[in-house]
């Protein structure tokens, strides 16, 4: 299968980086910090992309990397440098395992200089992995979801995607959680999978090192949703109303029939995993007017991927696909409507009568 080995390592790494986020979740300190846009990062951020990013310079050294953090956000703070280090030295994976990872990261001067390692510019040519060590940062601090995001892009093309989600039920058939997760419960926790024309996968992810990674993987799909059951939809969005405006989706949905009691707000890509998975149908992300946001290709790449393989369709509000291949953002597309192939048409036809009705709005 193309693209085995990067995939076998991809998973590992984000088990033994989410494992890692987790223990940061049940913990009581957090080490946040406000970066220079004001939004958080945490001890466990910066413990994640390190070890992830280590791990890649082992087994795929001649590849780059764009990472969402930089050690700068650190602000040469000694006291959460020390903490990230212990927290990254303390492991759950097997020492076979660790090896395949390449082991553990030595001191602070490591630590700080891997982190610096993901600032590639990416672009239209080439092998580079896209890293959101903890994608829904927001929701990582309020107790809800959040997801560990890797892809590898080749030359423009996501060809495999990884997503951590320890807050989301494992489970494909449970519903999208409407309240916060028990991160005790053992029927918490999956990962998704996918490799470009190889399909898409959930497994569990709690992991001890009896237990290999191929224990539990099941291909996963979207339903099948065709214009005649469309009111019969359930849609995601962002619950950060700044993320997405809640105002436009409600009129997409008037729209399309679809009551709001069947929308879910929820942080992350876990969006992306969740309709991949049938957990949930359409994903609706859209632009704030007055905002000029552009994304960031770590937060969709894999989720991306995931939900294509699983038979959906994922473009910008106008109907374009996303393109991974014009640096760190996408500064091709604005926004991202993910749908069943069966309805993505008349989900884009609705998205675009809302938003061109409000032509005049600056977005
Ligand atoms: N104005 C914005 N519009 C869309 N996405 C945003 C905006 N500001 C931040 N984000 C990003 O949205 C992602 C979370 O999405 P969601 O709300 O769906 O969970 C985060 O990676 C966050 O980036 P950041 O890391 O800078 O906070
Ligand atoms: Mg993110
Ligand atoms: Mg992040
Ligand atoms: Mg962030």
């Amino acid at each position: 299968m193309p693209y085995e080995a990067e995939l076998a390592h991809a998973l590992l790494t984000v088990t033994r980086a989410t494992l890692l986020t987790r223990r940061v979740f049940t913990s009581s300190t957090k080490g946040t910090l406000s970066k220079t846009d004001t939004s958080p990062v945490t001890i466990g951020d910066f413990g994640a992309q390190a070890l992830i990013i280590s791990s890649l310079r082992h087994a795929f050294p001649n590849d780059a990397i764009i990472a969402e953090e930089e050690s700068s956000s650190l602000a040469s703070n000694p006291t959460l440098t020390s903490e990230i280090l212990s927290l990254v030295s303390s492991t759950s994976l097997s020492p076979e395992e660790e090896a395949r990872l390449g082991g553990s990261i030595k001191d602070e001067s490591q630590l700080l200089s891997l982190l610096d390692m993901g600032k590639s510019t990416g672009g239209p040519s080439g092998r580079v992995w896209a890293l959101d060590p903890i994608d829904g940062t927001k929701g990582f601090l309020r107790g809800g979801q959040y997801a560990v995001c890797l892809a590898l892009i080749e030359d423009g093309d996501v060809k495999v995607g990884v997503l951590g989600c320890p807050n989301l039920p494992l489970s494909d058939t449970a519903p999208l959680p409407t309240s916060a997760p028990d991160p005790d419960d053992a029927s918490t926790g999956v990962l998704f999978s996918a490799t470009l024309g190889g399909g898409a996968s959930s497994r569990p992810l709690t992991h001890t090192s009896s237990k290999p990674q191929t224990d539990g993987v099941k291909t996963i799909h979207m339903h099948s949703l065709q214009p005649d059951n469309i009111p019969n939809a359930t849609f995601c969005e962002s619950v950060e109303a700044a993320h997405s405006s809640h105002s436009d989706s409600s009129a997409i949905a008037e729209l399309l029939h679809i009551p709001l009691s069947q929308s879910v707000r929820m942080d992350s890509q876990a969006k992306y995993g969740s309709i991949a998975r049938g957990a949930g149908d359409i994903y609706l992300r859209l632009p704030v007017p007055g905002k000029g946001y552009v994304e960031k290709i770590w937060d969709h790449a894999a989720g991306d991927l995931i939900v294509r393989e699983a038979g959906g369709v994922v473009t910008d509000a106008r109907g374009q696909n996303l393109d991974f291949g014009r640096g760190r953002r996408l500064e091709g597309n604005t926004g991202v409507v993910a749908a069943p192939q069966g309805v993505h048409d008349v989900v884009i036809k609705a998205v675009r009568e809302v938003l061109e009705g409000k032509k005049d709005v600056d977005r």
